[in-house]
């Protein structure tokens, strides 16, 4: 022991989803460490997506299905309570797959979550929205056209608005769902250098397909597979010495 204990954001403990009849998640338990980059990867149809979507509570909005096992958001149980879900939706941000902008002005896309949140000042709007941009590093491409239309951005630019859209609400946590793949290689490394910069300040937990981002932006790996968690460890260890021959084939490219 060095005296240093990792805080953990959530703690999963024996948590199973069902869609109606099919279970999609299978007694997944594992700690998410603060501060750090989580990578969630496995074959399609693993149950990442519907993991990562049931840590601000997004699932449960599918009338089929139902839980059991606990979540805990910083030491409280996500569903114990209403009132949960507003709190966690403020603390836990999302960027999706697609980038998806708002139809709507650079600056009204980034200034939409604190005016919802009865933000009405001119001058702290503009201030987050800055401040928001920076955070995405994404303002010096756009601050001389914060009126313009956000379609009018490329993919990966749009993108970066997507995540100071979510940066605007001082999250704690950002939940990312392959949050590249529909990039080109060249955005593509400029948002994982992005996602690299932002766990000074906030925890990411990102699904994704491609094995070699996990490994060159992750603390940690959860390998799943069938709705079942393989194997969650340090990213060098997993993709180095892994326990489990079922990662052992995954990340040797022998299956998904
Ligand atoms: N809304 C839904 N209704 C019913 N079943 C669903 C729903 N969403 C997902 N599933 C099922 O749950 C399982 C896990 O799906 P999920 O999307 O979480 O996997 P995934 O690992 O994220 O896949 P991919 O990498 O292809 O996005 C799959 O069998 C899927 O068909």
């Amino acid at each position: 022991m060095n005296g240093t204990q990792t805080e953990n954001v959530f703690k999963i403990s024996d948590f199973n989803l069902w869609y109606g009849n099919d279970q999609a998640l299978h007694q997944v338990s594992f700690d998410v460490p603060k501060n750090k980059i989580t990578a969630v990867i496995g074959p399609s149809g693993c149950g990442k997506s519907t993991l990562l979507k049931t840590l601000n509570r997004m699932t449960e909005m599918i009338p089929s299905v139902h839980t059991s096992g606990v979540i805990q958001y910083n030491g409280k149980d996500i569903f114990a309570k209403k009132q949960m879900v507003e709190e966690l939706r403020t603390h836990v941000g999302m960027v999706f797959q697609k980038p998806n902008p708002f139809p709507k002005s650079i600056y009204e896309n980034v200034a939409y979550g604190p005016k919802i949140h009865g933000i009405r000042k001119k001058k702290v709007l503009d201030e987050i929205v800055e401040k928001s941009l920076r955070g995405a590093a994404i303002w010096e491409e756009v601050k001389d056209r914060l009126n313009q239309n956000a379609y009018g951005l490329s993919g990966g630019q749009q993108q970066r608005i997507c995540i100071a859209r979510c940066l605007a609400i001082e999250p704690d946590v950002i939940l990312m769902d392959e949050p590249t793949s529909a990039l080109d290689p060249i955005s593509t490394l400029k948002i994982e250098e992005l996602i690299k910069e932002l766990k000074d300040k906030y925890t990411i937990i990102i699904v994704t397909h491609n094995m070699q981002q996990a490994a060159r932006i992750s603390d940690k790996t959860a390998f799943m597979l069938n709705g079942e968690l393989v194997e969650f460890t340090d990213t060098d260890t997993l993709f180095s010495n892994p326990k489990d021959k079922r990662t052992e084939d995954y990340i040797t490219g022998r299956f998904g």
